[in-house]
């Protein structure tokens, strides 16, 4: 496959997720980690928004990270300027392009909103900075006008159009017509930016590469307005994973970095969440944990230890006597059938008593019950 750029936005989109507020120092943190594990591009933030962010972003320029560092700007001069005020080279500048999105931001007028984008490319690049154009709701815009948008970004000077899924409506077969289209008429890269309303933004992530955008928007946890964006560690796993393409990303880091962002914005990731959620690599279902001791690509994908975890096997209400005797066995115990079927019992009992699974501790004092009440029965 060809070349493809991780241009990291959890420091805009993913803060612009409702409640979430990441402090300097959080956002310092954040920066410098996706740096250290290897992401190309981070998308640190939103000058316009004053005095805090551009001093948190300043600061992130200041730290001469690896990573390429991009400002998000509308297509208004002075958010540029306040992009060049904090050091930053390289300006993403984004305009609405759907019908919907003219009318309620432009009164409808699009020749005024295309000046403003020629205006505010122009004002960049006369400046000697880099610039990207984000079609915002680029998947609910006229097919020929988005082209048109982006053919005319492209000859003023812009070196990157982004095709944005603003509200999450595509599947991966529509995106990946759609971005094809833009691919096969530019010369400048395309990048896909999808959102997850319909749960599929790494899918169409996914087939925005396929189609040929060679850099995509990812935040950590999926972590963005609404029901978030595609997440880091889901692209960056499919891809290599699925698709054999290993982007030089330190991935069993990832667990670390999910941790970190949860912490600075104070929402949990949940279990099943894929790749960084803790019951990625847990097992307790009778049936699975059988395979998994003598195989564990029974039923993983690839190596918890490619992504940061440990396996665990844990016994609960699904649990099956093999597990059971495993756990067992390592701490020593060695039951025969009908001993192990009634821990099993046991086990099954008071999982649902407590909703959840036990540990290992409860499980070695299940056992002793067991005994003792054999010794009285
Ligand atoms: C950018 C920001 C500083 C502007 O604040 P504000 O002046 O108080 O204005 P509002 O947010 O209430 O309204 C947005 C304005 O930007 C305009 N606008 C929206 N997108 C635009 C674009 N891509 N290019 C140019 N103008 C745009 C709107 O039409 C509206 O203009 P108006 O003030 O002339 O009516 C503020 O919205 C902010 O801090 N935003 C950060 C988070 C955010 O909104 N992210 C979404 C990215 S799509
Ligand atoms: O970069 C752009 O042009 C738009 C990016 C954006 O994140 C904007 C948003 O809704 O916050 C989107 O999803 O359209």
């Amino acid at each position: 496959m060809h070349e493809i750029i991780i241009n990291d936005t959890t420091l805009r989109d993913g803060e612009q997720a409702a409640g979430v507020a990441f402090n300097l120092q959080e956002k310092v943190a954040i920066a410098s980690f996706l740096d250290l594990i290897g992401v190309h591009e981070i998308e640190v933030g939103i000058p316009a928004m004053g005095k805090e962010e551009t001093f948190a972003i300043a600061a992130i320029s200041n730290l001469g990270l690896q990573a390429k560092l991009l400002g998000w700007n509308r297509a208004v001069i002075s958010d540029i300027q306040a992009s060049m005020a904090c050091g930053l080279e390289r300006m993403h500048i984004s305009i609405p392009v759907s019908g919907i999105q003219i009318s309620a931001k432009f009164q409808g007028q699009w020749r005024i909103t295309l000046q403003q984008l020629r205006d505010s490319i122009s004002f960049a690049v006369d400046h000697g900075l880099w610039v990207a154009v984000g079609g915002e709701d680029s998947s609910r815009a006229d097919e020929n006008f988005l082209l048109d948008v982006a053919l005319y970004a492209q000859e003023w000077g812009a070196s990157r159009f982004r095709f944005c899924d603003t509200v999450g409506i595509l599947d991966p077969f529509a995106t990946f017509a759609r971005v094809k289209r833009l691919v096969t008429a530019l010369t400048i890269p395309v990048e896909i930016h999808t959102h997850n309303d319909f749960g599929l933004a790494t899918a169409n992530a996914l087939a925005g590469i396929r189609a040929g955008a060679t850099s995509v928007n990812t935040t950590v946890n999926g972590l963005g307005e609404r029901a978030g964006n595609a997440a880091l560690e889901e692209v960056v796993m499919s891809l290599k994973r699925i698709y054999g393409v290993n982007l030089g990303i330190d991935t069993p880091r990832l667990l670390e970095l999910s941790r970190l962002v949860a912490a600075a914005s104070c929402s949990s990731v949940p279990p099943w969440k894929a790749i960084v959620g803790e019951n990625t690599f847990a097992h307790e279902s009778g049936i699975h944990a059988h395979g998994v001791l003598q195989n564990p690509f029974t039923y993983e994908p690839f190596s918890p230890e490619e992504v940061g975890w440990q396996r665990r096997l844990v016994v609960g209400k699904h649990s099956g006597r093999h597990l059971v005797s495993s756990l067992l066995e390592e701490h020593g115990i060695f039951l025969n059938a009908q001993e192990t079927q009634s821990v099993l019992d046991a086990v099954r009992q008071q999982s649902i008593e407590k909703k959840r699974s036990l540990s290992i501790e409860e499980l070695l004092n299940l056992v002793q019950e067991q005994r003792y009440y054999h010794a009285i029965g």
